[in-house]
């Protein structure tokens, strides 16, 4: 019923066995705060970080729909070991594969199959949805550039080694555009210019740094500069296509958590009993785990048509991104929500998993475009116009649509 091949089946079921032994440290993630590197390693003796390297620069060359198999069983037992299975994949690495030189997709490559979970910098203090807004910037210097500016809430900060850096490029006080400037950590070095500045508490995904860094004159040799079509004055656009197949990730790391959730949810529901009976005999019960399932099975069905969406060597498609993620973003908080509610007390134990889901769960309408923002995403894209969000395009907008009439 669910369409697999053999081989997703095979992939899959090889996720579910390295996904018992995320179960069984998840709750240590999450108290501790350490990224899970024991985990990370048996992700790669697993074959389940850089699933969608080409053959032809040492992966197995797998599509973004076999990802997100994996990242659902993942996420359903340990969403940060999730969080790392999207960004070993997409994102970050999507776009080094698609636009970058031979030596960078071999130098990606390398880094990921080696355990790296690259970093995709992208949000600023002062440019958060309104990301074009940033001021981070590349000033053109000899080969190079020089970077200066401050991004937060990077996720991987601190741990990750390959990093992209999106930045507004200057030559000559000209404005080009946004461009992707890469970055490599050695080990535990930062090279000169990038600083780990601080890490960021965060609600849920613990074992996951959120960071704030700040570049302070960073220099990005031509050689490290992505190149996607169009260039700087299309970069942002072409970066956003590479993008969109975070946001599936994202989405897929929201469902796994419901998902885990809800099978807490209908076990529970199978062996409390209340009133001499087990609570999976009350009609309310039964109708929350009902609508439980029914949300689960739509996240999961439009999480499947974006990551399908995109070709053998493209991304997914924008609106079926934005609109996947919106609703395994709400789903993924109704759901970890009301399974806590099955478990009563119990569910809001730190003894129990329940609680950390609820938590980990609440970042995905946030992060990755919120959920106000993607929908307004989406309202575009159904509307067939641009929808400017600043006072100045939406006047400017209106006065060309007047001057039409
Ligand atoms: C896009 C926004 C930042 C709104 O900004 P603007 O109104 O200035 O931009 P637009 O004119 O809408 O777009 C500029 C340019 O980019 C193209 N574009 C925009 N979005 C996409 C997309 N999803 N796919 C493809 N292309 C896209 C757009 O067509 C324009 O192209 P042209 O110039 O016409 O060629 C804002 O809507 C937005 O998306 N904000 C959210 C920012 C965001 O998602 N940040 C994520 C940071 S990383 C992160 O959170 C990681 C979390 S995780 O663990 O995954
Ligand atoms: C756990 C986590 C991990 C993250 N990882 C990364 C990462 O790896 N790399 C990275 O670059 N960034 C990352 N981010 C940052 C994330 O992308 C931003 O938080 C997000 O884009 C929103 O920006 P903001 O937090 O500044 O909110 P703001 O943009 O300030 O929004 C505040 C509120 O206003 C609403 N709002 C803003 N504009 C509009 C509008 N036009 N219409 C309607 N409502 C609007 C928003 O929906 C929100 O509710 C991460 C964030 C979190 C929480």
């Amino acid at each position: 019923m669910d369409g697999l091949t053999t081989e997703q089946a095979r992939l899959r079921d090889r996720a579910r066995e390295v996904a018992q032994e995320a179960a069984a440290q998840a709750a240590a993630t999450d108290r501790t705060e350490q990224y899970p590197w024991p985990m990370v390693r048996r992700m790669q003796e697993a074959g389940l970080m850089g699933l969608t390297i080409p053959r032809e620069w040492g992966g197995p060359g797998l599509s973004y729909f076999d990802a997100a198999l994996v990242i659902e069983e993942l996420s359903a037992a340990c969403a940060v070991c999730g969080r790392i299975a999207v960004e070993s994949n997409m994102g970050a690495l999507g776009a080094v594969m698609a636009y970058g030189s031979p030596e960078q997709r071999r130098l990606a490559a390398g880094l990921v199959l080696g355990g790296d979970k690259p970093a995709i910098c992208i949000t600023e203090p002062e440019a958060g949805s309104a990301a074009t807004e940033m001021t981070t910037r590349a000033v053109r210097r000899g080969d190079g550039w020089v970077i200066d500016g401050v991004k937060h809430w990077i996720t991987g900060g601190g741990v990750s080694r390959l990093h992209l850096i999106f930045a507004r490029a200057f030559e000559e006080g000209r404005d080009l555009g946004i461009g992707g400037f890469l970055v490599v950590r050695e080990g535990e070095r930062d090279p000169p210019g990038l600083v780990i500045h601080r890490r960021i508490p965060s609600m849920g995904l613990k074992g996951m740094p959120e960071a704030e860094i700040r570049f302070e004159g960073l220099v990005v040799p031509d050689a490290m500069v992505l190149h996607p079509p169009g260039g700087f004055a299309r970069g942002f656009g072409r970066l956003m296509d590479a993008y969109n197949g975070q946001r599936v990730g994202a989405a897929t790391v929201a469902l796994g958590i419901a998902a885990g959730a809800y099978r807490q949810a209908l076990d529970y529901a199978g062996r409390r009993h209340q009133f001499g009976r087990p609570i999976a005999e009350f009609q309310g019960v039964g109708w929350m785990l009902a609508d439980m399932s029914i949300k689960l099975e739509a996240a999961r069905a439009l999480i499947w048509r974006a990551a399908r969406s995109a070709g053998p060597a493209g991304f997914p498609d924008r609106l079926a991104a934005a609109q996947a993620k919106v609703l395994a973003a709400d789903t993924a908080i109704e759901v970890t929500n009301n399974a806590l509610q099955l478990w009563g007390a119990a569910g809001y134990s730190r003894e129990n998993p329940l609680e950390r889901m609820v938590r980990d769960a609440r970042m995905f309408a946030i992060a990755g475009g919120t959920a106000q923002v993607l929908r307004t995403q989406v309202a575009e894209q159904v509307l067939g116009r641009k929808l400017p969000q600043t006072r100045d395009g939406f006047l400017r907008q209106a006065a060309a649509e007047a001057g039409r009439d």
